[in-house]
């Protein structure tokens, strides 16, 4: 099997140590002869990268471990590129919270307003980098996980036409698919799902299990009576735990499918709108939580020299997809996976441009996506109103257009009046100055 060179951008993100972990685990399926982790922040790079340089000596002395600020170095001799990175980092998505709730609309990271900042934000760094990739490692697969990753898709597919090794996935379909499987105590890796939609905007239709049984119905009726919590929901904070409940309302309301829980702040805005404080946001939660814990502890391990000991993943869904994505790719698995890609015909009545999320085998030329179908014309409808602002916020970007990016905010369902829209992105033009291009 072939040893791969990976880089990880956004080395020093919370994430990275289970992302390390999970590689360690996964060496018999994804063969490993170097990892980088590449970060713009010294000091976040130095503590992960340090930790990442403890756990490998222990658990898989023979793979190589360098972290750098350097690009030339990170992105040159690379099989797979892992991106994770984070523009303007946890203050940006402070803002992004905070200030549409401020004007009294929904303030989260990847959807509504917060979502849009957060995007014109994203694609800068995610173009550069794409770039920079191409010109030190041309045949290199990019992994990209950076959100909002429905925006960030859209935008490379839009900058890029011809690139057919860059993958958009998202790890909130598997983080579901667990959950479920915890409900009919079953294997999650013997459950098939059915999927549509575009990120953090899609629902499961089936979930066939290996004797060909469609689960779906047995699961909405569970979470319509007795609620819905995460697969790993000891180690959740209280937003995560009240966001998962809400998929019960979803359900008895739009008993077709199960939802994606992002769904929430579409379908009930006004509800969302009254639980969350301006003052304290999931930013707020992060920082004291997942942050604070995985630095401490990367650091104690490396103040100890070992990592035997280490309690620093908390959730391992995300680290085992990404690392079973690559090995999928590199050895030709053609396992299935839920992942982002250009529409073309998977859902015959949306625009072939639309970059969906879907159910797709998963082999060494790639994601090939499983047919859809027609949808019904409430999801149609929903659907398409969400591309049109996606759209729009792309185009935005790329054209430097005030004009469309208050069409993109007025479009989504989190806004809807015109006036708002303009004060939430005036606003956010303020906060973002440093970021965006100047939208005239
Ligand atoms: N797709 C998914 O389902 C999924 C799941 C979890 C996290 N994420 C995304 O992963 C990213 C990281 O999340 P986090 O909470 O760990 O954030 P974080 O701020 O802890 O980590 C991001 C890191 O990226 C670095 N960074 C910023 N700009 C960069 C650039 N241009 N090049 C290289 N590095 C850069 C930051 O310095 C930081 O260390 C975010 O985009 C988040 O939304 C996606
Ligand atoms: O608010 P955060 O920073 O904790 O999370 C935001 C991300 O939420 C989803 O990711 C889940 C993930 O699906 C699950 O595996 C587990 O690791 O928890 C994460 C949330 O804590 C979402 O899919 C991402 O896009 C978000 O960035
Ligand atoms: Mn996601």
């Amino acid at each position: 099997m072939k040893k791969n060179n990976i880089v990880l951008v956004g080395g020093g993100s919370t994430w990275t140590p289970g992302i390390l972990k999970a590689m360690t685990t996964h060496l018999e399926e994804f063969a490993l002869n170097k990892v980088v982790l590449y970060d713009i922040d010294e000091d976040r790079q130095e503590v992960i990268g340090e930790f990442a340089k403890i756990l490998f000596k222990e658990e898989a002395p023979d793979v190589e471990v360098v972290y750098t600020t350097d690009k030339n170095i990170a992105y040159t001799d690379v099989d797979f590129v892992f991106c994770q990175m984070r523009t303007g980092g946890f203050n940006m998505r402070e803002k992004d919270e905070k200030t549409p709730l401020s004007l009294g609309v929904i303030g989260q990271e990847t959807c509504g307003a917060g979502g849009f900042a957060y995007g014109l934000r994203s694609i800068r760094d995610m173009v550069e980098m794409v770039k920079e990739v191409r010109r030190l490692s041309p045949e290199a697969w990019i992994l990209n996980y950076t959100n909002p990753a429905a925006i960030v898709a859209l935008a490379l597919d839009k900058i890029f036409p011809e690139e057919e090794r860059i993958l958009n996935i998202c790890d909130q379909p598997v983080n579901l698919l667990r959950s479920y499987s915890k409900l009919i105590n079953h294997d999650v890796n013997d459950l098939e799902p059915v999927y549509f939609g575009l990120n953090h905007f899609g629902w499961f239709t089936n979930i066939f299990d290996e004797t060909g049984k469609d689960r779906a119905p047995e699961l909405k009726e569970i979470i319509t009576t007795g609620g819905f919590k995460p697969v790993d929901a000891e180690q959740r904070d209280q937003s995560w735990l009240e966001t998962y409940a809400v998929v019960k309302d979803m359900l008895i309301d739009f008993p077709d499918y199960l939802p994606n829980t992002y769904l929430q702040y579409y379908l009930y805005p006004e509800y969302k709108l009254s639980q969350l404080n301006p003052e304290k946001t999931r930013t707020d939660e992060v920082r004291e939580g997942r942050e604070k814990k995985v630095f401490e502890e990367c650091r104690r391990i490396v103040a100890n020299g070992t990592a035997r000991d280490s309690k620093v993943v908390h959730n391992d869904a995300h680290g085992d997809m990404m690392v079973e994505v690559a090995a999928s790719i590199a050895n030709n698995l053609r396992k299935t996976f839920v992942v982002i890609v250009k529409n073309n015909g998977i859902i015959s009545n949306l625009p072939n441009d639309s970059m969906v999320e879907v159910a797709a085998s998963l082999g060494a030329n790639g994601p090939a996506p499983y047919a859809v179908g027609e949808i019904g014309t409430f999801y149609k409808g929903l659907i398409e109103n969400q591309y049109a602002f996606e759209k729009l916020t792309v185009e935005a970007y790329i054209e430097e257009s005030y004009g469309k990016a208050l069409q993109a905010l007025t479009l989504n369902r989190t806004i809807v009046d015109a006036k708002k829209a303009r004060q939430v992105l005036d606003a956010l033009i303020k906060d973002n100055k440093e970021y965006w291009p100047e939208l005239r």
